[in-house]
């Protein structure tokens, strides 16, 4: 303890980085919500999004990525846990894809608030 531990330090960005991989191999819905963040990155450059703006969707897409790699720890320990089949195992895991399914949900809204005004005033 003290003095950090350089090495360390860069191992846990590796697991971090095999953490993104594996699951972006693994599960659909992670590679979904890294396509539509990419897409709506782009979306965001093209119509051209104030610092405010930007940092509440750069903050939504990565929230949104972060809590499918939280979903997909969820279900590989439920998985470990309890390969049979039990009411617990089962909570758990729908609590947490309700988790991700309210903050999709929110984030499609906010999206809309933020491109919709946006893209109308462009048309009129
Ligand atoms: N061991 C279990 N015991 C009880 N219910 C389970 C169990 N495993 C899964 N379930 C139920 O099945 C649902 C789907 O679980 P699963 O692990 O297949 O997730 P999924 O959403 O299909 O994940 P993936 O992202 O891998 O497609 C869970 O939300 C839960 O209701």
């Amino acid at each position: 303890m003290g003095r950090m531990d350089a090495r360390k330090f860069f191992r846990s960005f590796r697991y971090a980085a095999k953490g993104i991989v594996r699951t972006a191999r693994t599960e659909q819905n992670f590679r979904f919500h890294l396509a539509a963040g990419t897409a709506v990155v782009i979306a965001g450059a093209l119509t051209g999004l104030s610092a405010a703006e930007w940092s509440v969707i750069l903050l939504l897409i990565a929230g949104m990525l972060s809590l499918e790699l939280m979903n997909t720890a969820v279900e590989r320990v439920v998985d470990k846990a309890s390969p049979e089949w039990h009411p617990l195992a089962g909570q758990a895991k729908d609590a947490a894809a309700a988790a991700v399914l309210i903050y999709a949900a929110a984030s499609a809204v906010i999206g809309c608030v933020v491109f919709l005004p946006k893209w109308w005033n462009l048309f009129n």
